[in-house]
């Protein structure tokens, strides 16, 4: 799509004069205030299938200008949800070096260091993620909070490849892994509500689940991500740093937070 960035002229207060939808209700990400929250015991634990890949396949690592992003192979797909939603890619977004402040969901108030977005599209409905991306029951997104501290080394399975995706449009090749190592080791704790994609076009398209455990990357894997890369092509003169790539907490148009846990 358009150009479009998280600061300055094109940022994200301007998003909606290009992207109506940016503007609209339904908006992610979101602040989970106590009060918004609803337990909800038919939330059932989250679960994964085929994301255990096996390391003579390979995935796709590239930056497009918005976020690194990691290519998924369609027979990865969530299965407790009401529809088949297969998985399509994953990425993050993250602070700055000196200010590990990056998620887009926070909790009362509390940003994360980096989120975590592994994206699926409604196959059941749907034959791909363009068509399914702008549908209410189009797409489904996992998020998962990241701090800073313990080493991750399945985060290192594609994060010691990004000096060679520093600029928009670079693409590697990574050996296949098993991505449910990405996430955190309790799957039955999550919130869960309906909201949108968190960049242009903003479609209010996506059943969110964003687990409440965290997972930790060291500092240096942190300063990979927040130094390594850029938004600008490799040939543009002035690089322009890829870091601070997230959206702020959108109004609640008092929605209902649905919770899987009670304390
Ligand atoms: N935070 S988020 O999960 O809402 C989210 C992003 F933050 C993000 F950057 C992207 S993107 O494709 O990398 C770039 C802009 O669409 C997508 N991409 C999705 C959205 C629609 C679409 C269509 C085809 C392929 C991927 C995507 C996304 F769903
Ligand atoms: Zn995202």
């Amino acid at each position: 799509g358009g150009k479009w960035t998280y600061n300055g002229p094109d940022g994200e207060a301007h998003w909606s004069k290009h992207y109506p939808y940016c503007g609209g209700a339904f908006q992610s990400p979101i602040d989970f205030q106590p009060e918004l929250l609803r337990y909800d015991p038919d939330l059932l634990p989250i679960q994964v299938y085929n994301y255990n890949l096996s390391s003579n396949e390979q995935l796709t690592l590239s930056n497009n200008g918005h976020s690194v992003q990691l290519s998924l192979p369609s027979h990865m797909h969530l299965s407790s949800l009401r529809h088949l939603y297969t998985a399509a890619q994953l990425h993050l977004h993250w602070g700055s070096p000196d200010i590990l402040a990056g998620s887009e969901h926070t909790v009362n108030g509390r940003q994360f260091a980096a989120e975590m977005h592994v994206v699926h599209f409604n196959s059941g409905k749907y034959p791909n993620i363009s068509i399914a991306a702008d549908k209410s029951d189009g797409l489904a997104v996992l998020g998962v909070f990241i701090e800073v501290g313990e080493f991750n080394p399945a985060f290192d399975r594609f994060l010691k490849f990004v000096k060679g995706i520093r600029y928009r449009d670079q693409k590697v090749q990574v050996p296949a892994f098993n991505i449910q190592d990405l996430l955190p080791a309790q799957l039955d704790r999550y919130y869960r509500y309906d909201g949108s994609l968190t960049t242009p076009p903003c479609y209010p398209s996506v059943l969110w689940t964003v687990f409440s455990m965290p997972v930790t990357i060291s500092l240096k894997q942190y300063k990979a991500l927040a130094t390594g890369l850029f938004s600008s092509q490799a040939q543009e003169f002035d690089p322009v740093p890829l870091l601070g790539n997230y959206r702020k907490p959108q109004l609640t148009d008092n929605r209902v937070v649905l919770v899987s846990f009670q304390e």
